[in-house]
């Protein structure tokens, strides 16, 4: 696949973009007009630095309005035409973006659009150039790409063929069998975008809102099939307007997008082929472990929150100051090793969570997709006689290990020969739920496409839950069996719990632990007789339960007395508690689904109310 991104996607001036651009490791780049208007370098010097770069110029864009005007207007278009093949030449590029007019004042008769592009098409043959025609959403006359095919069809010149934009085609549901009707010598380029579903102005959510393969909900997968099945084979070349993305990271964008087109890529491949060449989603078996960075005094304090939740230490490692705590099938590794990337992570955020193993299918093959993916391993020095555990970065710079689910057994006993206390014989919690990670609001598209192109995971819709403070955006990827499953959460506004988080651990981390459990009642009791702090759910929610819900018998005052909160969806039903935060920071949920399958965003406002009454000032969590 060959690739390419349309310098309007990122942020900073055009030699900083292109530079970005060539870091990431695209084949080559669209000039966007304004990102030229606005630099000092010449269309000549922006050319050389492309070409010192190893970037092909795939395209100039936009040229607007050019056809169906009256006679004057009509001629000074074409001027202008003549004018914008000069820059053409100067940046070393043959292809214009034309994208159908929104002049009030052109003609919507076909024969003339056709005339107009017949005419362009013939000046721009003169000099060796080509004009890509592209149906605009919100075009005057011509907004739906089977019209400018049809368009470019009888136009019927060699220099004159088609620009195909996923979100001018997938925001309006044209169907991508139509597609098939395309001839792939006249497709001159296909410009990619993703967008979430919003209820909105075609234009407004174009210019603001598209966002990479991945991030949202378009059909992509269908629509680059399609695109592929006609034989085509030029540049794949993003074009993303989003307001986030042009105030983030040059690079961290440039490098998104570049994961982006592999995601895709992967997709179309597989579809082809039935089984690719490229490496595969990674899929995840489930939680093998969760590490927590922590000093000797905040282990102590951590295991008084274990304990209670029924937890025991029941080995140490072999060489290293490290606990491994366990339940039902729950591992939790407590670090207080005084160097290495636990002890980093410790000294910057506190205890927190720095590692989550996952175990997979096949270590070498997630390794692998990490590598396509460009997600930077992490190599820590491995002891004499250490069981190696190969790693990638992940949020906030923790560590995502992959287990091998054939080894683990042997890892554990390898690594942790020294037992302490025995395992309790009817553990209160059986598995890892979910594992809930809070970051800032800009990386929050970043993470999310990290976790679906790296492993087989699938997003639920994106939510938006009322904190006191202020909103949050939060949406989950999870396996297919559920085994694995993340939430993420970002928040613009200053004082909410999730900025609040961000603030006070500096940076993106594990803001929660969900637990599932088969008896949420039992384990609240149990819990809190051993002295764990719930969070109290004030009496008004449960009142109003029973009022939703005609709750029987005494099951708002049973779940009041545990300060449980309940969902129901259909018949399945959602039970959990929560304990108060560890340090401030970090706390763990409890959870009893029965057939339910969500996260009780119902349930979010009330939880996240009732911590910010601990809010002890304006800056503490
Ligand atoms: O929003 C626009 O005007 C615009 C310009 C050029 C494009 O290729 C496009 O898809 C949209
Ligand atoms: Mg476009």
């Amino acid at each position: 696949m060959k690739t390419s991104i349309a310098t309007v996607s990122i942020s900073g001036t055009l030699d900083a973009k292109l530079q970005a651009i060539a870091d990431a490791g695209y084949d080559g780049a669209e000039i966007f007009e304004n990102d030229l208007l606005s630099t000092h370098l010449s269309a000549r010097e922006i050319g050389a630095m492309m070409r010192d770069l190893g970037l092909a110029c795939t395209m100039f864009q936009p040229f607007r309005d050019l056809e169906g005007l009256p006679a004057e207007q009509r001629a000074r278009a074409f001027d202008r035409l003549e004018r914008k093949f000069d820059v053409m030449e100067e940046l070393g590029t043959d292809l214009l973006l034309a994208c159908s007019s929104c002049s009030p004042i052109a003609e919507g008769n076909r024969e003339r659009i056709v005339a107009d592009l017949a005419d362009a098409g013939e000046r721009a043959a003169r000099r060796g150039l080509r004009i890509g025609y592209e149906a605009l959403a919100w075009g005057r006359h011509i907004n739906d790409h089977r019209d400018a095919w049809s368009i470019v069809r009888d136009v019927d010149h060699p220099a004159i063929g088609l620009v195909l934009d996923s979100f001018h085609s997938l925001s309006r549901r044209i169907p991508s069998s139509s597609i098939g009707d395309i001839r792939p010598e006249k497709l001159f380029i296909v410009q990619v975008a993703d967008a979430p579903v919003l209820n909105m102005d075609l234009l407004q959510w174009s210019r603001h809102f598209r966002s990479m393969p991945g991030q949202g909900d378009f059909p992509l997968d269908d629509w680059a099939e399609a695109i592929r099945r006609i034989g085509y084979d030029g540049y794949w070349s993003l074009e993303i307007f989003n307001d986030r993305f042009r105030a983030g990271s040059a690079h961290g964008v440039a490098l998104d997008g570049y994961r982006s087109l592999r995601l895709m890529q992967g997709g179309i491949a597989r579809a082809a082929s039935g089984a690719s060449a490229l490496p595969a989603k990674a899929r995840p078996l489930g939680v093998e472990f969760i590490e927590f960075a922590a000093s000797h005094e905040e282990a102590e304090a951590l295991g008084g929150m274990l304990r209670p939740l029924g937890f025991r230490p029941t080995a140490r490692h072999r060489t290293k100051d490290v606990t491994r705590w366990q339940q039902g099938g729950i591992n939790i590794v407590v670090n207080c090793e005084p160097e290495g990337l636990a002890h980093s992570f410790d000294v910057v955020h506190g205890a927190s969570v720095c590692a989550i193993g996952l175990a997979v299918e096949d270590v070498p093959a997630a390794l692998a997709r990490a590598e396509f993916l460009r997600v930077p391993r992490f190599e820590q020095a491995v002891a004499p006689g250490e069981w190696p555990i190969p790693s990638v970065r992940g949020v906030g710079g923790s560590l995502l290990y992959f287990v091998d689910a054939a080894t683990r057994e042997a890892m554990w006993a390898h690594e942790f020969p020294h037992a302490l206390e025995p395992l309790p014989e009817a553990p209160l919690l059986t598995s890892i739920d979910h594992i809930a990670q809070t970051m800032q609001y800009e990386e929050f598209l970043s993470w999310l496409l990290f976790y679906v192109a790296l492993f087989d995971l699938e997003k639920t819709p994106q939510l938006e839950i009322a904190d006191p403070m202020g909103l949050v955006q939060s949406q989950a990827v999870e396996s297919a069996d559920r085994s694995v499953r993340f939430t993420l959460n970002g928040s613009l506004a200053a004082q909410s719990l999730t900025s609040r988080f961000v603030q006070n651990y500096f940076g993106a981390g594990v803001q929660h632990v969900a637990f599932a459990t088969g008896d949420a009642f039992a384990a609240s009791e149990s819990a809190a007789s051993k002295g764990l702090e719930r969070l109290a759910i004030p009496r008004n929610y449960h009142d109003d339960l029973e009022a939703r819900w005609g709750l029987e018998g005494n099951l708002a005052d049973r779940m009041a007395a545990d300060d449980l909160l309940y969902d129901r969806d259909g018949e399945a039903e959602y039970f959990q508690f929560y304990s108060r935060a560890f340090a401030r920071r970090v706390f763990f949920e409890v959870v009893e689904r029965r057939g339910y399958e969500g996260y009780g965003a119902a349930n979010a406002p009330i939880r996240l109310a009732a911590q910010a009454r601990h809010k002890p000032d304006l800056n503490g969590l």
